[in-house]
């Protein structure tokens, strides 16, 4: 069955606009979202503790800043946009004690209601806005008068309009712009691990790694293998991006074509396939989810991956390579 899509017709401004909003957080998706609710005409006020490093960026940016108890005490609509692993402690301690009868509990990811680690009491409204994007992307766009696509999902609805609130929250960052899909928090949480694991984020980067090592083990440059590996790969993206598969079979050398669709699926075989469907049980049982709540404490694996990464060659040479093309160089930064 097709999603439901909303855009900006469908969705009353008005209402986000009546209510006082606490986003917790001021990283990827919480400066985007404070920033564009402010620009939209909210009443914002961001939530961080009083050490916090995030505190001089969003204060500098003419945000007003609380502790996190204090602004989930303070607002009817509070969005959860710190890190997964931290939001269960955070809600333990100081939303819980600050919620009251009617407010509504807002998230950016479905993570700890999709895996009962945040219970939410009967009479708050519990609700998700997830821009399919990254946080800078999300602001960029927005700046720029466009958006980024999003998820809503209503879990529930003690005041019956949550999903007029949540379709307004996504209007306010500029997400019914582009359009906004109805999802659950279920679906919403289990496909976004899904992509990021096996495709977007651990899936590319494999491939990457792995094409651009074949050809370095066979004594290619690794000049060479970055350019055919990494660099290329996102002219080949934007064009699928923008036109599907087709758009890029399209465009591509005959010889490319007849290349890739004979030998592509010896790469991603029925093998790769099967590993996908593990990876998907795992993340529909909860194993992951276990996994990474009891690596996040200490975060050993995890950093000594994050190491091995940065280590990689492919690292060193790609540094060498967009030093000589300083117009592919984009750093993350923040729009105000
Ligand atoms: N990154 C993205 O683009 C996307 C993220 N999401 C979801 O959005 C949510 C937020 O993710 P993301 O923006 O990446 O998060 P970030 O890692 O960027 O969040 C960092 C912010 O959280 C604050 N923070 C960390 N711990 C605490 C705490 N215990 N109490 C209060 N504030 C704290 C940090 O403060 P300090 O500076 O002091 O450390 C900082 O302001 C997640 O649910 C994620 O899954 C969804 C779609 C895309
Ligand atoms: C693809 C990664 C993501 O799910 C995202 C930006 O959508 C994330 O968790 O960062
Ligand atoms: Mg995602
Ligand atoms: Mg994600």
């Amino acid at each position: 069955m097709s999603a439901e899509v909303f855009y900006d017709d469908d969705a009353d401004l008005a209402l986000i606009q009546g209510k006082k909003v606490a986003v917790l957080g001021y990283g990827s998706q919480g400066h985007a979202h404070s920033l564009s609710l402010r620009d939209s005409g909210v009443d914002v006020a961001v939530g961080l503790q009083e050490g916090s490093k995030s505190r001089p960026k969003a204060e500098e940016a003419g945000l007003k800043v609380l502790t996190p108890a204090a602004a989930a005490e303070w607002a009817d609509v509070i969005m959860i946009l710190v890190p997964d692993t931290v939001q269960a402690k955070l809600y333990a301690d100081e939303i819980a004690p600050n919620l009251s009868a009617g407010n509504s509990l807002f998230f950016g990811h479905g993570f700890n209601i999709r895996y009962d680690l945040i219970q939410a009491p009967a009479d708050v409204n519990v609700a998700m806005v997830a821009p399919k994007g990254p946080g800078h992307m999300v602001r960029r766009q927005f700046v720029d008068g466009k958006g980024v696509p999003a998820l809503v999902a209503v879990e529930q609805d003690p005041s019956g309009d949550t999903q007029a609130v949540a379709l307004s929250y996504a209007k306010a960052i500029g997400g019914t712009r582009a359009g906004v899909l109805k999802t659950t928090f279920k679906e919403e949480t289990e496909t976004d691990l899904f992509g990021e694991q096996a495709v977007l984020c651990g899936g590319a980067a494999e491939l990457i790694k792995a094409g651009f090592e074949t050809l370095v083990e066979a004594g290619y440059a690794p000049e060479a293998a970055y350019f055919e590996c990494l660099h290329e790969l996102k002219l080949i993206v934007d064009m699928i991006y923008e036109g599907g598969i087709a758009n890029m079979w399209y465009s591509v050398s005959d010889t490319a074509e007849y290349g890739g669709l004979t030998r592509g699926p010896r790469v991603v075989n029925a093998d790769t396939k099967a590993e996908m469907k593990r990876i998907l049980t795992e993340i529909q049982d909860g194993t992951f989810a276990k996994e990474w709540v009891a690596e996040s404490e200490k975060r050993e694996n995890y950093k000594k991956l994050q190491q091995e990464q940065a280590d990689h060659q492919i690292e060193e040479t790609g540094k060498k390579m967009r030093d000589l093309m300083p117009w592919v160089q984009r750093e993350i930064t923040e729009t105000a």
